[in-house]
């Protein structure tokens, strides 16, 4: 009864053909609510979260209510009614253990994970609780440090030299903040900091970020912050001027789960700083962690609120939630001996807790820094003030930064046709410059910059609005235009100025998923794929030999995360959809640097803005609990 009701949740699309497969795998026909709960897990797993609370296993909030009927037959087939009966349930079968045994399914704090995910939650745990303060750190030196680096202004708060006391003085720190916040400036003071204090050590230092793209724009961005600081030579040498994906940093093989670090063969390096922590899922991030030398100081930067990563958890999320709790006593007054701040000044501090006894909670909560003032989109900026608008969930300021006539916020209301042909014209002109640098000739580096100065973002794959529709459409009208010609060797697919998104990993190539590149006549004609690497140089791949790829005139929110652009325009469909949520549109916003078009009608724009993204996942609750048990 209950495996013919799952194979119709897969007619209706609220299960996948793998999610009733893992199903039948582990749980017999006499356990109705075991068969139940492990494809819901599977399929919740499949959506990005970690875990599947069983409070959830209800027929209101089973498949968010879609498919009511089918939702409630489902429920009563599990015979299942209560809490307590899932409880009892899961608990006597031999699939199904706290961890102790080595079982398919782990259940604990009534929450039901796949072992695997249970696992590697419970070593993000385990490492981040394993955060401690540096009690022995030189505070006298390390204030006048902070204050050659940031300055000895005690008026108003800087919450960067404040971040970089927590990152000098903690094994582990976490700094989150939106765009322009300052993370890489913050990360390039703290980072010689860290040099000057260990003076005559010889600090290996290592950078990575998720995306090449993302590891591009931190190498650039240090190097040019570090240009403008006075350095000594042995400081400069020992800055790393060149960050690496995080996939070459672990030496993740091709199509392998084979790693050259790990804990038999940790990284070789003191200092790590990973930049855009917040796409780092959670797999990725237990593999990291696992590769860490005992001693290694760990910095995460990111943006707490942008989307969380594309496979599954939010750890970077789940981490920053602890912020609320604030500085713990010692460690505010820490902080303030090391900036020369007041403690009242550190809003964080609660004078209430001046005797309170240490928690994994509160040590955590004492290695994160949130910075909140952008020094790229000031007071007056359309920019800044939509992104704050739709972060707060404020849909009526939102449609009010939108509608003033900011020079750097472009609103077109997406509901005609007109607005569609407006849309292709406007990205046809966006994408102009870069095509017509091809026809001339110009050099690769030139060519990608010039494509990197528009973008168009959408929220969907699918549909005349998603990527696969405005891809077709855009390349339809260039080459009506003339701007692109197909090439007479290849396949009809490849012409000369296509730029392409890579979609799958392949390090023996050194390109990695969401790597950019454009087609362009090699040396003897033949069309090749070039593409900057992290490091600005230019390298070039026949296009039969790149690994799953897209065109890439439109791209996903998702896939553009790490990235930014002059010039963003950023496209919602007229129809809502649940994909599309306040974090995408966040995200969306602030790739934009200097200009953002938002295409969107106001319907969706508010379900937007008032759709949140949860990711379910234990971290937080496992972090709380950690002094009674794990
Ligand atoms: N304290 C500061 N005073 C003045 N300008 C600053 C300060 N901090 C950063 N900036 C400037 O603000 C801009 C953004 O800084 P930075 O690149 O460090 O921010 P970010 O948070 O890393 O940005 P992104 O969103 O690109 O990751 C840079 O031009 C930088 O020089």
């Amino acid at each position: 009864m209950m495996m013919e009701l799952l194979d119709q949740a897969i007619r209706e699309r609220l299960l996948r053909p793998i999610d009733v497969q893992f199903a039948r795998m582990i749980a017999p026909d006499h356990c109705p609510a075991l068969q139940l709960a492990a494809a819901y897990l599977s399929a919740e797993v499949g959506a990005g979260h970690i875990c599947l609370p069983i409070t959830s296993l209800q027929p209101q909030c089973l498949f968010a209510g879609r498919q009511p009927e089918l939702t409630r037959a489902l429920w009563h087939a599990a015979k299942a009614p209560d809490v307590q009966c899932w409880r009892d349930s899961l608990q006597c079968s031999p699939s199904v253990s706290d961890g102790s045994q080595p079982t398919p399914l782990v259940l604990q704090y009534d929450r039901l994970y796949l072992q695997r995910m249970w696992q590697s939650e419970g070593d993000v745990v385990r490492f981040i609780a394993g955060s401690r303060v540096n009690e022995a750190i030189n505070e006298n030196q390390l204030r006048n440090i902070l204050d050659q680096l940031f300055g000895t202004d005690t008026d108003e708060v800087d919450w960067q030299k404040i971040a970089a006391a927590v990152a000098v003085t903690g094994k582990i720190s976490v700094i989150s903040g939106g765009p322009g916040t300052g993370k890489t400036t913050t990360v390039a003071k703290l980072l010689i900091a860290l040099v000057r204090l260990t003076a005559g050590a010889q600090l290996r230092i290592q950078l990575a970020a998720p995306t090449g793209k993302a590891a591009a724009r931190l190498s650039e961005s240090l190097g040019k912050t570090w240009q403008q600081l006075a350095l000594n030579e042995i400081e400069r040498k020992l800055l790393p001027d060149q960050a690496s994906t995080l996939h070459g940093l672990l030496g993740i093989q091709l199509n392998s789960q084979r790693l050259r670090y790990h804990p038999a063969n940790p990284l070789n390096l003191d200092v790590l700083v990973v930049d855009e922590a917040s796409m780092v899922d959670l797999p990725m991030m237990a593999k990291l962690i696992a590769a860490l030398p005992a001693k290694a100081r760990v910095i995460f930067l990111g943006d707490r609120d942008q989307l969380a990563s594309v496979e599954v958890g939010a750890v970077f999320g789940d981490i920053c939630r602890l912020a609320v709790l604030g500085y713990s006593a010692p460690r505010a007054e820490q902080l303030a001996r090391a900036t020369g701040y007041r403690l009242d000044q550190l809003c964080n501090y609660h004078r209430e807790k001046k005797n309170e006894t240490l928690t994994t909670q509160t040590r955590v909560g004492d290695s994160l820094c949130l910075l909140k003032k952008s020094y790229r989109f000031d007071k007056k900026s359309g920019i800044g003030q939509l992104a704050e608008a739709v972060n707060t969930g404020k849909y009526q300021r939102a449609l009010s930064v939108l509608q003033r006539n900011h020079t750097d916020v472009e609103y077109v209301v997406l509901t005609e046709a007109e607005n569609y042909k407006a849309l292709l014209q406007a990205s046809v002109i966006g994408y102009q410059t870069y095509l017509e640098q091809v026809m001339q000739g110009n050099d690769a580096a030139e060519i990608l910059a010039a494509f990197n100065r528009y973008q168009l973002l959408c929220a969907l794959r699918a549909g005349s609005f998603g990527v696969s529709g405005l891809n077709q459409q855009i390349e339809h009208i260039l080459r009506n235009k003339g701007l692109i010609r197909r090439s007479k060797r290849l396949s009809n697919d490849w012409y000369s100025g296509r730029p392409i998104m890579i979609g799958r990993n392949d390090s023996a190539l050194g390109l990695f998923n969401g790597d950019v590149g454009i087609a362009l006549p090699g040396a003897h004609g033949h069309l090749r794929v070039y593409f900057q690497l992290p490091n600005g140089d230019i390298k070039s791949v026949q296009p039969n030999r790149l690994p799953y790829h897209d065109t890439a005139y439109a791209m996903t929110v998702h896939k553009s995360q790490g990235s930014e652009f002059e010039h963003t325009a950023l496209v919602l469909p007229p129809h809502f959809s649940p994909l599309i949520t306040r974090e995408l549109l966040y995200t969306g916003i602030t790739r934009a640097r200097r200009k953002l078009t938002l295409y969107a009608s106001h319907q969706v724009l508010n379900h937007a803005i008032n759709t949140s993204t949860l990711r379910r996942s234990g971290l937080v609750d496992r972090l709380y609990s950690r002094i009674k048990s794990d």
